[in-house]
């Protein structure tokens, strides 16, 4: 099957030029100025459009069971959702319950999502429990077969998916000899779990006490923690869902030490507040839990646009994980029950646009960077996807940097009744979607079909993670001091011969490698 786009302008992450492209059984076979269409060739023409890789979305949870619920949004109405806002690819989480086999899981997820998805996608692994058999499975889903080359630990949900600081730890050595990414729900968990007793002793039950028991200073902290441990470990880090300034000055602070450490904000953190929490229609603020809570401090989505401007944060995502009105509902005398999680995966194209290049904040190459190739680079699928080149494949989307949409409920493809974006108007607009090679979405109608997608194996090794480790390795190695055998002094042995008698040796400091130390022996 093939296909030509005439007249577009091809944007990349670090070129923008007008061209035409031709695809071929799913790939990109020929850019060139002008490409003169065969006869049976179908033409799509994208005049004042610009044509750039299809979104990649690293972080959703499509059927994902969680606080006694399913989300909605299967693997096939997600990917439909995916796909209607200009996203060809996304990587979802594998979450084991604690204790349950890495490779049971997986097969679990394998069969919910290859018969149901209508683009491609790859998989990261979450760790929540730990154990010489975890362990040993991480280094088999790492083989080809397998094809996951990430692995998530979560600091919160205690006595869910937590992990202890030391499992932590173990798992990111892990990674590093594994050479793959470590990623981190980020947030005290335990100094939440207290707070979340003592505001419903107080009374206060409804989604207000969601965020008020996650302050900012959990989050931002519990980040800070993770990157300190992760540079103790020598393993990159990436922080999931950077909902806060906090969180994402924690990274920077990480970065500039040399520490490999990437931060993802979502739609929903770059797009509204957490105002919503304190609306006094409680169902309006049930629909926005999710944990991280959206910042209350409503210069946090602008400050966080700016910081992806920055190179500070480094791509987007959504963490898409939804439930619909009635499950929300099942928080009402307890907003600990709310269950967590928003839509994204269909806005977020059109929300980086507006609030990003329309806003004046990026440029259109840094827009293609941070909602497609830094993922396909990350997640080390790159140049086959993230790029418009000949030999990639042909996850394509014109997109109209002129049009406006009004995002609704009644219009998403998401399997819920309500948006978190509802009513607001966005500048950027996915006209066509093609999934390797195969148009999905045009002129506002869906043409998939339910399991063309495919599993998109991630080998572990990624360049642009783990290209400064060795040498940062090296200064990291433990450091062994040569001395002659030990004589304790004359006056010692004279003592020591009279045991009642205490000996206070001379005071003296010892500087330890790696620092100076006023430790006194
Ligand atoms: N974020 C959220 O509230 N729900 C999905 C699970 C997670 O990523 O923490
Ligand atoms: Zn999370
Ligand atoms: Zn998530």
């Amino acid at each position: 099957m093939s296909l030509l786009i005439k007249n577009g302008t091809i944007v990349n992450d670090d070129a923008m030029f007008k061209s035409d492209v031709l695809v071929h059984d799913g790939k990109i076979v020929e850019i060139a100025p002008s490409i003169q269409p065969t006869p049976g060739l179908e033409v799509v023409y994208a005049t004042d459009r610009l044509v750039i890789p299809g979104g990649i979305d690293p972080h959703t949870h499509m059927q994902l069971p969680f606080m006694g619920e399913v989300a909605k949004d299967d693997f096939h109405r997600g990917t439909e959702a995916a796909v209607a806002g200009g996203t060809t690819m996304i990587i979802d989480f594998v979450i084991p319950t604690k204790g349950e086999s890495l490779l049971v899981a997986y097969d679990r997820w394998r069969g919910w999502a290859d018969p149901k998805v209508v683009c491609d996608y790859g998989l990261s692994m979450a760790i929540t429990s730990w154990s010489p058999q975890i362990a040993e499975e991480m280094a088999m889903v790492t083989k080809a077969d397998y094809g996951i080359n990430s692995f998530k630990f979560f600091l919160a949900y205690a006595g869910v998916f937590m992990v202890r600081d030391e499992e932590f730890y173990q798992g990111m050595l892990q990674c590093a000899k594994l050479r793959a990414l470590a990623r981190v729900h980020a947030e005290n968990g335990a100094v939440i779990a207290e707070r979340c007793e003592h505001l419903l002793s107080s009374g206060i039950t409804g989604p207000e006490g969601h965020t008020q028991s996650r302050p900012e200073e959990l989050e931002a902290e519990a980040t800070f923690r993770a990157c300190t441990m992760a540079s103790q470990a020598n393993c990159p880090l990436y922080v999931v869902h950077v909902m806060s300034k906090g969180a994402a000055a924690a990274i920077a602070h990480h970065r500039k030490k040399g520490a490999v450490v990437f931060g993802e904000p979502i739609a929903a953190g770059l797009a509204t507040d957490g105002s919503h929490y304190y609306n006094e229609d409680w169902l309006h603020a049930a629909r926005y839990v999710m944990s991280p809570p959206l910042s209350r401090d409503p210069s946090t989505p602008n400050a966080l646009m700016r910081l992806l401007a920055a190179g500070e944060l480094h791509l987007t995502a959504t963490d898409n994980c939804t439930f619909d009105c009635h499950q929300k509902s099942l928080g009402k005398d307890d907003f600990t029950k709310i269950p967590n999680g928003v839509n994204g995966v269909e806005d977020r194209m059109s929300v980086v646009w507006d609030r990003g290049v329309h806003a004046g904040i990026i440029d259109p190459m840094k827009f293609v960077a941070v909602t497609s190739t830094m993922a396909a680079k990350i997640f080390n699928c790159y140049p086959q996807k993230g790029r418009i080149a000949v030999g990639s494949d042909a996850d394509i989307v014109i997109w109209n940097a002129n049009a406006t949409r009004t995002i609704s409920k009644d219009t998403h493809h998401h399997a819920i009744d309500f948006n978190i974006f509802e009513g607001m108007q966005v500048h950027g607009v996915p006209e066509t979607t093609i999934c390797r090679g195969r148009i999905v979405w045009a002129n506002g109608q869906l043409r998939t079909v339910q399991g063309a997608g495919r599993f998109v194996p991630l080998p572990p090794d990624s360049q642009i993670v783990f290209s400064a480790v060795d040498n940062r390795g090296k200064a990291l190695e433990p450091v062994k001091v040569i001395r002659s055998p030990y004589e304790a002094p004359s006056t010692l042995q004279a003592h020591d011969a009279n045991a009642n008698i205490v000996v206070k040796p001379t005071v003296r400091t010892a500087i330890p490698p790696g620092g100076a130390s006023s430790i006194q022996f």
